[in-house]
């Protein structure tokens, strides 16, 4: 069970005890009530009497003291750090003195006031939190009247607690498995060091997520303050035939003296299905960069939709080139599922009824109409890389570009999302999926783009999927249905791609015996034949 499933089982199992504080608004508007009285307490007397009455209430409503006392402990460190100098500030009453400085009573009494005020806080707000699902706390928060704009970003930090929470949790039992022992890790030196070390690695995790967030959030007009406005204007199908055209493009990271991609050239007409294939490290996302305007080429040229486009004018660019990043926690950050997909069309600054259509049409063609109103906390990840979808199609891009769709759905999400495709293609959407999947590619491109090192092996038909030596110089392998024909002797050139045209060529191999040819096989391709899988 992750972590907010088992947020999600707390929330429903304890209802609030108190019959008024059932309706989250109201719940919330205590808390803050309570929290607003208890920060004009001066009398530390006064404010250990509400603490313990706070804790009463939230223990009493089913909140665990061990849960209780673990939310404390983890104010403490962050507590006694704000107070420990107050009591060493301005004159009064001397209390102590620990070398040169002195302690006032005065000053004292004010640490303590202030460390009592947290506790009462602290409890408070677990309280609230511990009996109230997040999301609903959001929607109370905006039925307050609280503006978007600071909602979106306590979404988005409740969405980097939970990813943060699950990485740790991860990264933790990883290192468990490899050998961390926990017990008595209080006096263990080396698990001091070893919890240092990750937590370096966390804020590094951390870093690079929030910078890939950021992309998305910036890919749908996130950070446009309300200037990305449609472009009327403008041409949906302008330039020329091409969709994509790259000349002789090279790209070195800001730093570094990778050239991650190195003088690339090709294009792909419109309407045109095509696959990026290439060994880790390729610079398959660094191209996509480039293809979305997130980045400019150090040298060469890139158009999309025939034009050339700078970082500057990347944001205009985004609205006709949808991106799918391959973690869907990277592109969605919304408290709900229909806030997220209609992020985008709102940002567009379309008229609310456009921006409504728009979300229902993309929740019906990822077929995620029931999920409209869930948190996506809460969804799978086969569901969010859908709603990741969603997001990007309400956009209305002229070319959407995939980053690994496939990876780690499950065998049937995968058949879907393959289907869904097709249907965006049957759109007139141009599509560029990257992909390490080459059964995959096989079956369902028209075109092939092959990278390694940065530079373009090749560029072709699915045909170069079938090419031995092309395929091990891109560190590929042969597409399954091929592989078994590669045995039998006297039989070749069959470049199978579904499992439709596998069975007619082994129907012919059976009829014919060996000798079916290149011919057959090109045979076995004609549009009559209904492809299946
Ligand atoms: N932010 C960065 N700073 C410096 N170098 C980078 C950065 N991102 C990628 N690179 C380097 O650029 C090259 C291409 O990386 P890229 O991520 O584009 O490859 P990829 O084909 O998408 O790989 P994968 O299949 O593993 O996702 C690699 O050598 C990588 O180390």
């Amino acid at each position: 069970m992750s972590s907010t499933d088992s947020i999600k089982a707390t929330h429903n199992d304890v209802p609030a005890k108190l019959p008024f504080l059932r309706q989250v608004n109201r719940r919330l508007l205590t808390v803050l009530a309570l929290l607003a009285t208890i920060m004009f307490f001066r009398n530390p007397a006064a404010l250990t009497g509400a603490a313990g009455c706070f804790l009463f209430i939230a223990l009493w409503s089913g909140v665990p003291l061990r849960h209780m006392v673990k939310r404390l402990l983890l104010i403490v460190p962050f507590g006694l750090g704000a107070v420990v100098f107050i009591p060493f500030q301005g004159a009064g009453t001397p209390f102590m003195e620990i070398g040169p400085w002195t302690a006032t009573q005065e000053g004292m009494d004010s640490a303590t006031v202030i460390l009592l005020k947290m506790v009462c806080a602290n409890v408070l707000l677990t309280y609230l939190l511990f009996i109230t699902p997040l999301f609903d706390l959001i929607r109370s928060l905006r039925s307050l009247g609280v503006s978007a704009i600071f909602i979106e970003i306590i979404g988005l930090m409740m969405r980097y607690f939970f990813l943060l929470k699950e990485e740790a949790a991860s990264m933790v039992s990883a290192q468990r498995s490899r050998g961390l022992e926990l017990r008595g890790w209080l006096w263990s030196r080396r698990t001091y060091k070893r919890f240092g070390e990750l937590l370096g690695v966390l804020f590094l995790r951390a870093f690079h997520r929030s910078e890939r967030i950021h992309q998305s959030i910036s890919a749908r007009g996130g950070f446009s303050g309300g200037g990305m406005s449609r472009h009327h204007g403008e041409s949906i199908q302008g330039g020329g035939s091409a969709a994509i055209e790259v000349r002789d493009a090279s790209y070195s990271y800001g730093g570094s003296n990778i050239e991650a991609l190195r003088g690339v050239s090709f294009t792909i007409e419109r309407g045109v299905k095509t696959v990026l294939m290439g060994p880790n490290g390729a610079g398959k996302s660094t191209l996509i960069s480039l293809l979305n305007g997130l980045e400019e080429p150090s040298s060469g040229e890139v158009q999309v939709l025939g034009k050339r486009w700078t970082r500057e004018s990347g944001m205009r660019l985004r609205q006709r080139v949808g991106v799918v990043y391959q973690d869907p926690d990277d592109q969605i950050f919304s408290t709900s599922v229909e806030e997220d997909v209609a992020f985008g069309p709102r940002n567009l600054g379309l008229p609310e009824s456009e921006v409504k259509e728009r979300v229902a049409d993309a929740l019906r063609t990822m077929g995620i109409c029931e999920l409209r109103g869930r948190s996506p906390f809460e969804l799978s990840y086969g569901q969010k890389r859908r709603v990741a979808i969603a997001g990007v199609l309400a956009m209305r891009p002229e070319i959407i570009i995939l980053d690994e769709p496939m990876a780690f759905l499950d065998p049937k999400s995968r058949d879907d999302l393959q289907a869904m495709l097709d249907e965006l293609h049957g759109l007139g959407i141009t599509l560029m999926v990257a992909t390490h999947d080459v059964d995959f590619a096989a079956e369902w491109a028209e075109r092939v783009l092959l990278l390694k090192e940065g530079r373009l092996l090749a560029a072709g038909t699915t045909d170069l999927l079938y090419d031995d030596a092309l395929i091990a110089k891109a560190d590929l392998h042969l597409p399954r249905l091929a592989r078994p024909f590669r045995l039998l002797h006297g039989v070749k050139g069959l470049r199978p791609r579904t499992v439709q045209e596998t069975a007619q060529l082994i129907w012919k191999l059976m009829m014919r015996g060996p000798g079916t040819s290149a011919e057959e096989d090109e045979e076995a391709r004609k549009p009559d034949v209904r492809r299946g899988r």
